[in-house]
């Protein structure tokens, strides 16, 4: 395998009494798309902003495109896009301006700056708004301009802290389809969001982070096999009830949607839709009720007991 993108080894980082990071150690690979998950202050924007160069870890290391952002952080710069999850924009300066002055920031010549910002307010969706002052902007709005300034210099490795916060349903679609882009066209993205469902349809890998802690491989791989909950809906509701009864599977809820019962792992599920089918029941929806970001997640939370 090539080297990791992202290399991120022991890493801590204290406040004051509060210890933000204290383990953390995973890596993000280029062409892929990886999920950084965590509950609200395990640390995730810690981790992001030591990553960007922004501010230094107490301990551990760091390697990104193989270059240290204590020690080099003019390099990382280069290969680094940075989307924080707030930005901080010159609310008098125009969309337009805001990206050609990134541009020139990153040393591109005044002409292809001028050109790529004009390339990436197509790319965002802010044509209308090209020539308005920032601050006019709405929360949406400057997500967008913020993903377009962390794209400036075609970075190779891009960090995103809450992309799709304030983006309404299409625009995270279009964010959604344009970080698989990217990372198809080999950039290494590492993406913070609340939003697992999201996540899961984006990501080809997952850091889950708590309390500053990165989760081992291991006991993620133990999550991969505890019960979890599938919505089952049938044409004919009591066939299905009658089957699940005779099959000796007991719904843990049955609502409008369907019902909910509890499987272990894909294989046992692929049994049941099987012996349902078997029987005679119009299966018309059949899958997990939560994506597998959000049951690992909720299933780390509560020690991968199941
Ligand atoms: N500059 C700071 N000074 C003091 N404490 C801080 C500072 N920055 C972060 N913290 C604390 O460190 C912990 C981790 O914060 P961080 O913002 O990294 O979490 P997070 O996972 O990004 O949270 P969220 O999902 O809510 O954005 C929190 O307890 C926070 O209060």
């Amino acid at each position: 395998m090539t080297a990791p993108a992202i290399s991120v080894e022991g890493v801590s980082r204290r406040f004051g009494e509060v210890h933000a990071v204290r383990d953390a150690s995973f890596e993000a690979h280029a062409g892929s798309v990886t999920a950084l998950i965590g509950p609200n202050g395990s640390g995730k924007t810690t981790l992001l902003l030591m990553l960007a160069t922004l501010l230094a870890p107490d301990a551990g290391t760091i390697r990104i495109a193989g270059h240290d952002p204590v020690t080099d952080a003019r390099a990382v710069r280069q290969a680094m896009g940075w989307m924080p999850d707030v930005l901080g924009s010159w609310s008098s300066m125009t969309v337009r301006d805001t990206l050609v002055t990134t541009g020139r920031l990153y040393e591109l010549s005044p002409e292809l700056s001028r050109a790529r910002a004009a390339e990436l307010i197509r790319l965002v969706g802010l044509e209308p708004l090209a020539d308005a002052p920032t601050r006019v902007l709405s929360r949406g709005q400057k997500q967008r301009l913020s993903l377009g300034r962390a794209l400036v210099h075609r970075p190779s490795i891009l960090l995103l802290d809450e992309p799709a916060s304030g983006l309404d349903p299409a625009a995270r679609v279009d964010l959604r389809v344009l970080v698989r882009r990217l990372a198809g066209e080999g950039a290494a993205v590492l993406v913070s969001s609340h939003v697992l469902s999201e996540l899961d349809e984006m990501a080809d890998a997952a850091v889950y982070v708590d309390q500053g802690v990165t989760a081992s491989a291991e006991s993620i791989a133990a999550t991969r096999t505890t019960m979890r909950d599938w919505r089952i809906r049938a044409l004919d509701r009591p066939a299905l009830m009658a089957a699940l009864d005779a099959l000796d599977r007991r719904p843990t809820e049955v609502d409008h949607l369907g019902a909910l019962v509890p499987v272990a792992g894909e294989t046992e599920a692929a049994e049941l839709l099987a012996r349902l089918v078997e029987r005679g029941v119009a299966i018309s929806a059949f899958g997990p009720a939560v994506g597998d970001l959000e049951h690992t997640f909720l299933d780390l939370a509560k020690g991968g007991r199941s």
